[in-house]
């Protein structure tokens, strides 16, 4: 590379940092720095998966809810979710164009063990309270990060999180909706709760990711803040978490399965266990109690319906 294409380069990049420092929003088909493109790539794919694999573990719910408003306002959410991952997997789509890949890629990414969804999604559902606190905590979680977003600097992000977080909140609601009639019911359901909180517990921690990356050898948390994607790190969503819902989790009753877990007045910050990061690792690979049934379950549902995508790729003449 000559030194007039060298200077021509950094001044391109200086161009879209003033861009990104200013708050403008890029676009899909503006100039980005291959290192911005390939952050949000891992990002927007790994979150439109996860919204796809996560609508699974509440999916074994449905022929099973107590009642049939349960059964439509949990089979509303599971449709709410595959249409969030639909959504950024388009938006995810866009960016892949230099390299030539597609929808389908990030799918066969996924099958293949490329591509990783989020660690709560490995899990089991075993119980009723499970499908609640799925909805209660764990969308809980994805509204704290997700609204953190809403201002990122790619627009096609932003916009499409507009929609997901205002839905996330309904599904937030619909679980807490499901955890405060167990609350209000028999020991036994009360003991259901308290027994599907000791089980959720270190996977919501997990959810937020390590704090650095001396936990998986690597961290992208300085990029997407580098970039104006997020503004907190993944520790700081965790604190953020722990203020609005342990306070929740108590006023129901309920212990919190961490007998460590405190406040620090002086810091303003929880002290907590850690959770098991080695199972984490293992769990994010694909080693999780539920990880091959649920791919498996997606892989045969992706053959199944390819008929359906043949038929839409046609073209008319
Ligand atoms: C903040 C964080 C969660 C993690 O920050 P990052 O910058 O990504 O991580 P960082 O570089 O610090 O980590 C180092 C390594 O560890 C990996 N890793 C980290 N955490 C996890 C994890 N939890 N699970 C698995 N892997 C994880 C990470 O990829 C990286 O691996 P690499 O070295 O690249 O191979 C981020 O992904 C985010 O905001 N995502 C957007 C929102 C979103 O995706 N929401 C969730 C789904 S939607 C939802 O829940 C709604 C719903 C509810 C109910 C039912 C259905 C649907």
């Amino acid at each position: 590379m000559t030194n007039l294409q060298n200077a021509a380069e950094e001044e391109q990049l200086a161009h879209f940092m003033q861009r990104i420092e200013r708050g403008d929003k890029i676009e899909a088909d503006d100039w980005m720095p291959e290192e911005y493109r390939l952050t949000l790539i891992r990002l927007i794919s790994m979150h439109g998966i996860s919204e796809i694999m996560g609508a699974l573990p509440e999916k074994e719910w449905v022929p099973k809810a107590p009642s049939l408003n349960r059964k439509l306002g949990i089979m509303a959410k599971v449709q709410d979710e595959m249409g969030h991952g639909q959504l950024l997997l388009r938006v995810t789509e866009d960016l892949l164009v230099p390299y030539g890949k597609n929808r389908g890629d990030i799918m066969q990414d996924l099958f293949n063990g490329d591509l990783k969804f989020h660690n709560v999604f490995h899990m089991e559902t075993k119980t009723w309270a499970d499908a609640g606190i799925i909805g209660w905590l764990v969308d809980g979680a994805a509204i704290i990060t997700q609204t953190n977003m809403l201002g990122a600097s790619y627009g096609p992000y932003a916009r499409a999180l507009q929609r997901i977080c205002a839905e996330e909140v309904f599904h937030a609601q619909h679980g807490e909706s499901i955890i405060m009639a167990l609350a209000e019911g028999t020991d036994e359901q009360k003991a259901m709760i308290q027994e599907s909180l000791n089980r959720w517990w270190e996977a919501l921690l997990m959810f937020f990711g390590p704090a650095s990356k001396e936990t998986t050898g690597s961290s992208k948390q300085d990029l997407t803040i580098k970039y104006k994607i997020r503004t907190k790190t993944n520790e700081e969503f965790r604190q953020l978490f722990f203020d609005k819902y342990i306070p929740r989790i108590l006023s129901l009753g309920l212990t919190i399965p961490d007998p460590t877990i405190r406040f620090d007045e002086e810091s303003k910050l929880w002290s907590y266990k850690q959770p098991d990061w080695n199972e984490f690792k293992k769990i994010i690979k694909n080693g999780g109690p539920r990880s091959h049934a649920r791919l498996n379950l997606r892989r045969s549902s992706y053959e199944n319906n390819a008929w359906v995508r043949d038929a839409l790729s046609v073209k008319v003449t």
